[in-house]
Formats: structure tokens, sequence, C-alpha cells
């Protein structure tokens, strides 16, 4: 029997690869599901933990049982003294996505459990946010600090990174922040995640893979450079609109906007957007918020781009909510990295639990028949 004809789809836009339980995206609509519950009702009256459970484990949890899950994860917040080592010794000037990426890596080599893909998978969720903070503190010169066991994820990591109380409602802020990054379907760092995981390599390795996926500025890059070019206006005293049509000419892409499943609003950035009115109103400095709104009036009007214009997505308006909570900037990534551990693990769960390996083609376009020309004989 021959091959069928292969079907040709660069970037695999709106192909079908795997089926999945955790997480639905309805671009029209536009809405975005946690296993059939809408992800912005989540926001309102859920918690990260909360919602990690239900990702994981397909239900809501009871009061024990999310109880008994917080404990999991905070018998596991600690680092091991070769993670510990890892953070506290990298220089001061390394990119903290690819310190995060080396920590999460070495939770495996380094792992104090059972080394089950639950036993892994929490052991991410718990650890990452205390080496993101352990690495913050160790570049500004500071010893770090040990996670709390009355304090949840959130606001463990801001204790950790502040060394002080954090403020209940910035806590609070952060835990819908990291909730609403938990899964998004077959994004490119999830679709990462289970490429790795459909080898049947280990859990760790398929979201030490995801989160070098998910650095990029197409993907969960575009925080950071949301908030860089912000800066940047308010730098060169430019307006709005002219700096951004100067991007625009020049080939450039205006983070923050476009996606390739939702045509129109992002639902998850309605919700940052409102957090982000909230926290404009109570900071002083800049009005980052009116300065976003401006952008994404231009980006609305600019038909050069679309000719309905184009939508803000999950990164325009969560950069300037971290901002105000005093994350630093380039801590904006692996925070969206924290916050999507829940869906790689858990998507890397459901491909083992339905494996056929991930294994496209690529169409060959190169020259055929080329001779072995011997070393000494090359020009
Ligand atoms: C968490 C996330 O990953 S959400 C996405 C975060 N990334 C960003 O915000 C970066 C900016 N956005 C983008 O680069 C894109 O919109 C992506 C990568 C998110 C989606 O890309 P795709 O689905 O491949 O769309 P594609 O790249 O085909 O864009 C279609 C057209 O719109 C343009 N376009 C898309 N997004 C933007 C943008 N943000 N600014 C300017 N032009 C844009 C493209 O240049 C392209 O125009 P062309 O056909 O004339 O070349
Ligand atoms: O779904 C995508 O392509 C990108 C995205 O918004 C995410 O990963 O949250």
């Amino acid at each position: 029997m021959t091959d069928p004809e292969p079907i040709r789809r660069i970037g695999l836009e709106n192909v079908v690869v795997a089926d999945t339980e955790l997480s639905h995206i309805d671009g029209e609509k536009p809405e975005l599901l946690y296993r059939g519950v809408d992800a912005q009702e989540l926001a309102e009256k859920s918690s990260y933990e909360e919602t990690a459970y239900l990702l994981w484990n397909g239900g809501f949890p009871t009061r024990d049982e999310l109880d008994s899950f917080r404990g999991e994860l905070d018998d596991r917040r600690s680092l091991s003294h070769g993670v510990a080592e890892i953070v506290e010794h990298a220089p001061e000037d390394a990119v903290p996505m690819d310190v995060l990426r080396s920590a999460v890596s070495a939770t495996s080599v380094y792992g104090d459990g059972d080394g089950t893909t639950r036993d892994r998978s929490l052991s991410v969720l718990a650890k990452a946010p205390t080496a993101l903070a352990a690495f913050g503190r160790a570049r500004d010169g500071y010893e770090a600090v040990e996670p709390r066991e009355d304090l949840d994820t959130a606001a463990n990591f801001l204790y950790m990174l502040n060394g002080e109380e954090p403020d209940e409602r910035h806590a609070e802020i952060l835990d819908t922040a990291l909730l609403l990054h938990a899964d998004h379907g077959l994004n490119a760092s999830t679709f990462t995640g289970r490429v790795i995981a459909s080898t049947e390599s280990d859990v760790v390795s398929a979201v030490t893979g995801a989160i070098g996926a998910l650095k990029g500025p197409l993907h969960g890059g575009a925080n950071q450079d949301v908030m860089e070019m912000l800066l940047d206006i308010e730098d060169s005293q430019k307006d709005v609109s002219s700096y951004l049509a100067g991007m625009l000419e020049d080939g450039e892409r205006v983070p923050g906007f476009g996606h390739r499943v939702y045509e129109a609003f992002d639902p998850r950035a309605e919700v940052f957007k409102k957090i982000a009115k909230e926290v404009s109103e109570k900071t002083d400095g800049p009005d980052w918020f009116s300065m976003l709104e401006e952008v994404e009036a231009f980006l609305r009007e600019e038909k050069r781009i679309h000719e309905k214009g184009i939508s803000p997505n999950v990164d325009l308006y969560s950069g300037t909510v971290y901002y105000s909570l005093g994350v630093p900037v380039d801590f904006f990534v692996p925070m969206f990295a924290i916050g999507r551990s829940v869906g790689w693990t858990a998507q890397a769960q459901e491909q083992y639990d339905d494996n056929r390996l991930v294994r496209p083609r690529a169409e060959y376009v190169g020259e055929r028949g080329v001779e072995y020309v011997p070393i000494d004989e090359r020009e």
C-alpha cells in the first residue's frame, strides 16, 4: 500500500494532531474553557491551585482534596542543594528564562521524591517559583528566602522574591495571572512538550523543552517586549501613534497583538485589561494603561495589517500588571512559564495516556546527486 499524498500545511495552522480534554479555545466567540469551565469565570472565582487540581484531575477538589494537594506542593517547594547551587551561582546577567529552564531541568537530576511523573510534575510546579525568586535575590546580592507553608504559590513567590509579607491584593492578582496562563490548547510550547512526551521521554524533559519554546518573542516572550516597548515610548517622548507607525514601516510586529486562533479579543486579555486598569489607578508614575489603550486603538484602525485591524492577546496587558506588582521586567516570561507548567505537565500526562509518536514530515527542497569532494580537493 502506498502512503497517501502528504498534507502540506506550513506552520501546522488548523491541523489537529491530538485529542485533549484539558482546554478548549473557541477563536470566534471568543472563549477559553479549562475542563469545560470558562477560564474567565475561574479567574474571578477560583485560584491557581484549585485550577491546577481541576486541570490535572478533571474535577473540582473538595476542601480536603485541595488542602492535601497544597500539602504536596508545600512539601516540595524548597530547592535541593544541587538546584539551589545552579540558581544562586548563575551569573547576575543570566537571562532568567535560561536560569529557570536549567533549574527545572535539574529538578530531575536532584530529584527528592519517588520519581514518578506525578512527583516530578508536582516538583516542577512547587520548585520553579522558588528557583526564580532565589535567582532574583542572588543577582541582587541577597540570601534566598525559604518558602512558607501558610502561603500559596503566588504569595510565596512574592514573599521569597522580596523577603517581606506580600500585599494581599498583589498576591491575589498574581494568583489570577498564573491561573490565566495555566493551559491553552496546542500552543507552540505545549506542542513542543507533547512531542517530547510522545517519544516516551520524561515529564521534566517535556517541560524543559516547552520552556525553551515559550521564551521566543512570537510566543511568551511578547509580554516582556510589550513592557520594553512602553518604556521605550516613554523614554523617546514620541507619541504612541508615530512610534507604532515607525515600527510597522520598519516591518516590525507589535508585541501583544495577533493570535493564530483568536479572531477577536483574547478572553484572557479582557481580564488582564481590567486588572491593569485597577493597578494603574493605584500606582504613581507613567500611565501604562492609557498608553496601552492608545496602542490598542491604533492597531484596531490599522488596515495595513488586516482589514479588521488586529486584536490584543494575553501578553498585551499582563506586563504592566506584573510591573505594578514589582516583578522585574525580565521575570515576566518566567511568570508565564510558572503558570503554564500546569498545562505542560497535564498535557504530557495526556500524551502518555494515549500515545503515538509525533512525527510529521518535511518536504525536501534541496539539491540531489551532489558528489562528495575529498577535503583537499575543495576550493
Ligand atoms: C502567548 C502567546 O503566544 S500569544 C502571541 C504572542 N506573540 C506576540 O504578541 C508577537 C506578535 N504577534 C505575532 O507575531 C503574530 O500575531 C503571531 C505569531 C502571534 C501569530 O502569527 P500567525 O498566526 O503566524 O500570523 P501571521 O504571522 O501569518 O500574521 C498574519 C499577518 O498579520 C501580520 N501580523 C500579525 N501579528 C502582527 C503584529 N503583532 N504586528 C504587526 N503585524 C502583525 C503579519 O505580519 C502577517 O502579515 P503579512 O501576511 O503581510 O506577512
Ligand atoms: O495559543 C497560542 O498559540 C499562544 C497563546 O496564546 C498561549 O500559549 O497562551
